[in-house]
Formats: structure tokens, C-alpha cells, sequence
């Protein structure tokens, strides 16, 4: 049986795409991981994943910005985003189906781990085309502090008192940010006392265990699905 095959998108660190290197590499996680694509040339995670022998990319917005008046980036995202999609899908930003690379692999699924800019629909409807899901990595509850700095937010919030717990959770990704289904959630008590600091270390921990159980989970839904369709093909031939 072959294992699936995951790529992962970073913008940064990638703590959390090591999180899934190390889950790979003790046979927790079973799945390949064919590429990490990155929105920043800077990023550290493009050193872990060439530790790991993972291809990488790099896929960044400024490229597309370069030198063009802001009243033309919109356009330019939406190339971005489709340029993207091509090279996920057919191994070529032009989408050229006669250039894709021998030995291209689609993946099964797309983990989110630190990726920091909205996926428009030019990038998610040719996914679900294909039927590659997403899923992302968000620090916070449920609807808590969608977008970004929601680690910082979820502090300050407790620090008012406003809020008593956070977390992390594994969902879906849809055209709307951060309000897919969730997969995985796991809660963090806010303590008074705590730093900033320290409290963000406290989620980083529980992200990366947050990032691997959420992805088995995700890969067992593909799979399962795989069997059904499977099955319904059986029944259909007889
Ligand atoms: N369509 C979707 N795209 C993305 C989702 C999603 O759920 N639906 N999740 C995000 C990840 N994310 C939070 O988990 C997130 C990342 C970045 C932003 C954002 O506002 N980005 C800005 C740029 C911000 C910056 O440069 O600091 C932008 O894209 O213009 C919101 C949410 C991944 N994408
Ligand atoms: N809204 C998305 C978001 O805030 N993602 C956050 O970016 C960091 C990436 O860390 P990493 O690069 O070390 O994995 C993580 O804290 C992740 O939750």
C-alpha cells in the first residue's frame, strides 16, 4: 500500500513543518512528504526541509508585486494564487499539462504550517478540482482570534480577563479565513502571571503535537474516502 503524499506550505520558521519531518521519520505520521513550498525566500523551515532531503520552493507574493503600481496588485494576486495552483497541480506555473515534470506527484493533501497569506479561490477552486484538501495550523479557538498575531491577541485578551482558555486547532481550509470545520482542536489554560513569551512557547508546544495528530487525522478521512470510492467503482463494474 502506498503511503500518501503531503506538501506543506511555510512562510517561516517552520518549527511545526519539523514537527511533521520528526513524525515522518519515527514512522508516526505515514505519508511522504514530496515538497515544501514557502511565501519567503528567507525562510527557515526551507533549511529544515533540505536537511530532510524534501524539495522545496519558493513561491513569493513581492515577486508578483515587483515594480508594479498598487492599483495592479489585486491582478497580481490572483496570478499569484493561480501560479500557485499550477505548480501544486501540474508541476509548471503556466499549468502547461505538457511540461509537467516526469515523476510529478499531485499530492493528497496540503498541510498549512505557517503559511501566512489568504488562499483566494484561484488557488482553492483548482484543489478541489483535483481533490487535494487543505488543511491549516491556526493558534486559536474557533472563531477566537481568526487572522493573524492570534497568539499575542489571545494573551492580551487574557491578561484583561476577557478570556480564561486558548488553543490551537487543525481545520479545514475554505474561502473564509480560519472558519473551516475543525478537525482538531486542543485547549490552553491563560495564566495571569505568564508572559507573552511564555505563554507562546506553551503553544508552540502544543501546535506541534497539534500539527501531526491533526494531519493522521486528515490522511485517515483521505483514505477512508479512497476506500469508498473504491467500493463504489466495484459495485458499479459488477
Ligand atoms: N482562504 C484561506 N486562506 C488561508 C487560511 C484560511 O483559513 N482560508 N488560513 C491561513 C492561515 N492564517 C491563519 O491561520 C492566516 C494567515 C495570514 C492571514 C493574513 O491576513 N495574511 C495577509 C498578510 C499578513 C502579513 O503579511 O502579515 C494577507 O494574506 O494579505 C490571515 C490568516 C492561510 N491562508
Ligand atoms: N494564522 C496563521 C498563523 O498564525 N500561524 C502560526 O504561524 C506560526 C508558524 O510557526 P512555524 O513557522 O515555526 O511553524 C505558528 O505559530 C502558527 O500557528
Amino acid at each position: 500500500m502506498s503511503l500518501p503524499n503531503i506538501l506543506v506550505l511555510i512562510s517561516g520558521s517552520g518549527s511545526n513543518l519539523q514537527a511533521i519531518i520528526d513524525s515522518v521519520a519515527a514512522k508516526n505520521l505515514k505519508a511522504n512528504i514530496i515538497k515544501v513550498i514557502s511565501s519567503s525566500a528567507d525562510a527557515y523551515g526551507l533549511e529544515r526541509a533540505s536537511k530532510a532531503d524534501i524539495p522545496t520552493e519558493v513561491h513569493t507574493l513581492k515577486t508578483y508585486y515587483k515594480d508594479l503600481p498598487k492599483s495592479d496588485r489585486p491582478q497580481a494576486r490572483k496570478r499569484f494564487n493561480k501560479d500557485l495552483a499550477n505548480l501544486i497541480v501540474h508541476g509548471n506555473i503556466e499549468g502547461d499539462e505538457d511540461a509537467t515534470p516526469k515523476g510529478h506527484i499531485v499530492p493528497d493533501l496540503i498541510v498549512c504550517a505557517g503559511w501566512m497569506l489568504i488562499l483566494s479561490p484561484d488557488f482553492l477552486s483548482p484543489l478541489e478540482e483535483e481533490g487535494v484538501k487543505i488543511i491549516n495550523l491556526h493558534p486559536a479557538l474557533p472563531g477566537q482570534f481568526d487572522g493573524t498575531h492570534a497568539i499575542d491577541r489571545a494573551w492580551e485578551a487574557g491578561q484583561k480577563g476577557e478570556i480564561t482558555e486558548s488553543g490551537v486547532m487543525i481545520h479545514r481550509v475554505i474561502q473564509e479565513v480560519d472558519a473551516g470545520e475543525p478537525l482538531l482542536v486542543k485547549k490552553i489554560d491563560l495564566r495571569k502571571e505568564e508572559t507573552v513569551e511564555e505563554f507562546e512557547a506553551r503553544v508552540h508546544a502544543l501546535e506541534h503535537k497539534a500539527i501531526v495528530e491533526g494531519t493522521i487525522l486528515a490522511l485517515k478521512e483521505i483514505e477512508e474516502q479512497k476506500k469508498k470510492d473504491n467500493e463504489e467503482e466495484e459495485e458499479k463494474s459488477k
